[in-house]
C-alpha cells in the first residue's frame, strides 16, 4: 500500500509522491544532484547534512545498497527526493533494497515526484528551504515546515557532524565495514607518509585515496587544538569537505592560520577549501543552487586543460576577494566560478570540486599526488605543480 508524502518549498511550491523511507517529517535546504550513479555514497556524504537531496536520475535502487559504499557510518542527508524506486534491484554487491536501507537508516524519502520540473524551478529561483511530510498530502502544513527552517547560511555543521574522537585510518580500515573484503595487500611500513586530516565532515573515500598515495592517516575531530596535531609530528595535513557555511567555523580559520604559520603542507577539499581561503583573507559567497553532480568540467588555469569532475558545494570562494598571495588554480567552465586556489607562499593548497570523486570521474585524482609531492619538498615546497598530462 502507498503511503502519500508531501514536498513543499518555502515559496509555496507543492509536489505530491510517496513514502519510500521511514515515516516523518523534515526540513532542510532543497538541492538537486545531477550524478547518474553513485546514490549510496551521496546518502553518505556528511556534507549533504540539513539538505534534502533531489536526485535528476530517474531511477534510483536499481543496484541496491551494499556495506561496501558508504561514505560514512550513516545517511547524512536530511531527505531523499526520487523520480522512481524499481520494484526490484540487481547487482552482485547488493545485500539490501534501498528502501529496506533506507528504513534501516531512518530516512525519510519521497518518490513519484516529477523530478524534472523541481529541478527546473530550483535552476530558476535558487536553492530554497523545503519539508518533507509523510502520511498526508496536508501542503499547507509541509509550507509552513518548510518556511521554520533558516537555512544554511551561518550554520556552523562541521562541528556537529565531526568525530567525536580521533582515530587511524589505515590499510584495510575500510574493511572494517565489510566482513568480507579483501585482506589488506601491503603492510603500513609501506605508508611513508603520515597525515592528519581535519575532520569536517569526511568522506571515505579522501582516507582511501590517501592511503592509496602512501599516507598512514590520523583522523582528528573538527576542534582539535593545532598543539595537538602538532606532536603527532605529521608531514602534512588535510582540511576536508563538510557541510553547512565556512563562514562561522572561526576555531577551523584559526587552526588553518597556525598550520600555516607551522609550515606545513595543507590540502583542502571543499569546505576544507572554503577554509583555507578564509584562512587567508578571502570571502565567501552563497551560490543560487550551488554545484551538485558527477560531470562538471573545470580548466586548469595555467595549461587551459579541462577536467571533468565531481562537485556538491552550495558556497563558493569569491575570487575577487582574493589576497596576492593566493592565486586562482581552477574555475568551472560552467559558470566561470573559482574551483581551486594554490599559495604562492607555502606549501598548501585547495580544490572545490571532489578530487576523491566516489561517485565521478578519475580526473582530478593526481591532486592526491601533487600533496604527497608538497610533504616530499617538505615545508619548502610551493604547492604550484599541475596535473602531469599522462
Ligand atoms: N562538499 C563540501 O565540502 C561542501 C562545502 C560546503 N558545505 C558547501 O556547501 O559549499
Amino acid at each position: 500500500m502507498d503511503r502519500p508524502a508531501v514536498l513543499a518549498l518555502d515559496d509555496g511550491t507543492v509536489f505530491q509522491g510517496r513514502a519510500v523511507g521511514i515515516d516523518g517529517q523534515v526540513v532542510g535546504e532543497v538541492c538537486f544532484n545531477t550524478a547518474m550513479s553513485g546514490y549510496q555514497e551521496i546518502c553518505t556524504d556528511p556534507s549533504y547534512a540539513r539538505q534534502l537531496v533531489t536526485l535528476t536520475y530517474p531511477h534510483i535502487g536499481n543496484v541496491g545498497a551494499n556495506p561496501l559504499d558508504d561514505e560514512s557510518d550513516s545517511v547524512k542527508l536530511a531527505g531523499l527526493v526520487v523520480r522512481d524506486v524499481p520494484p526490484r534491484m540487481s547487482n552482485w554487491r547488493a545485500r539490501e533494497p534501498l528502501q529496506a536501507y533506507l528504513e534501516r537508516n531512518n530516512v525519510v524519502a519521497i518518490a513519484g515526484i516529477d523530478t524534472r520540473r523541481l529541478t527546473r524551478h530550483l535552476r530558476e529561483q535558487g536553492a530554497r528551504n523545503g519539508c518533507i511530510m509523510t502520511g498526508t498530502s496536508d501542503a499547507r502544513s509541509a509550507v509552513e515546515a518548510a518556511r521554520s527552517f533558516p537555512g544554511l547560511q551561518g550554520m556552523d555543521l562541521a562541528a556537529v557532524v565531526t568525530t567525536r574522537k580521533p582515530y587511524e585510518w589505515r590499510l584495510g580500515s575500510w574493511s572494517l565495514a565489510c566482513a568480507d573484503s579483501e585482506p589488506p595487500a601491503c603492510a603500513d611500513e609501506d605508508l611513508p607518509w603520515h597525515v592528519v586530516a581535519y575532520d569536517y565532515g569526511i568522506k571515505r573515500n579522501i582516507l582511501r585515496r590517501l592511503v592509496d598515495h602512501g599516507c598512514r592517516v590520523t583522523v582528528v575531530p573538527a576542534q582539535t587544538p593545532v598543539a595537538e596535531v602538532l606532536s603527532l609530528r605529521p608531514h602534512g595535513v588535510v582540511l576536508s569537505n563538510g557541510p553547512g557555511d565556512p563562514q562561522p567555523c572561526g576555531y577551523a580559520l584559526e587552526a588553518i592560520r597556525e598550520l600555516l604559520a607551522a609550515r606545513l603542507p595543507l590540502f583542502g577539499i571543499c569546505l576544507g577549501h572554503q577554509l583555507l581561503g578564509l584562512a587567508c583573507g578571502a570571502r565567501t559567497v552563497k551560490m543560487k543552487f550551488g554545484h551538485h553532480g558527477a560531470n562538471h568540467p573545470v580548466m586548469e588555469v595555467a595549461t587551459g586543460r579541462v577536467m571533468i569532475s565531481t562537485q556538491n558545494h552550495g558556497f563558493a570562494v569569491d575570487e575577487q576577494t582574493l589576497p596576492a598571495n593566493v592565486q586562482a588554480s581552477y574555475r568551472s567552465l560552467f559558470d566561470g566560478s573559482l574551483q581551486g586556489i594554490h599559495l604562492r607562499d607555502h606549501p598548501a593548497f585547495g580544490f572545490q570540486g571532489h578530487p576523491e570523486a566516489s561517485p565521478g570521474p578519475h580526473d582530478l585524482v593526481p591532486l592526491f599526488q601533487n600533496f604527497v609531492d608538497l610533504m616530499a619538498s617538505g615545508s619548502h615546497g610551493l604547492a604550484t605543480r599541475r596535473i602531469e598530462r599522462r
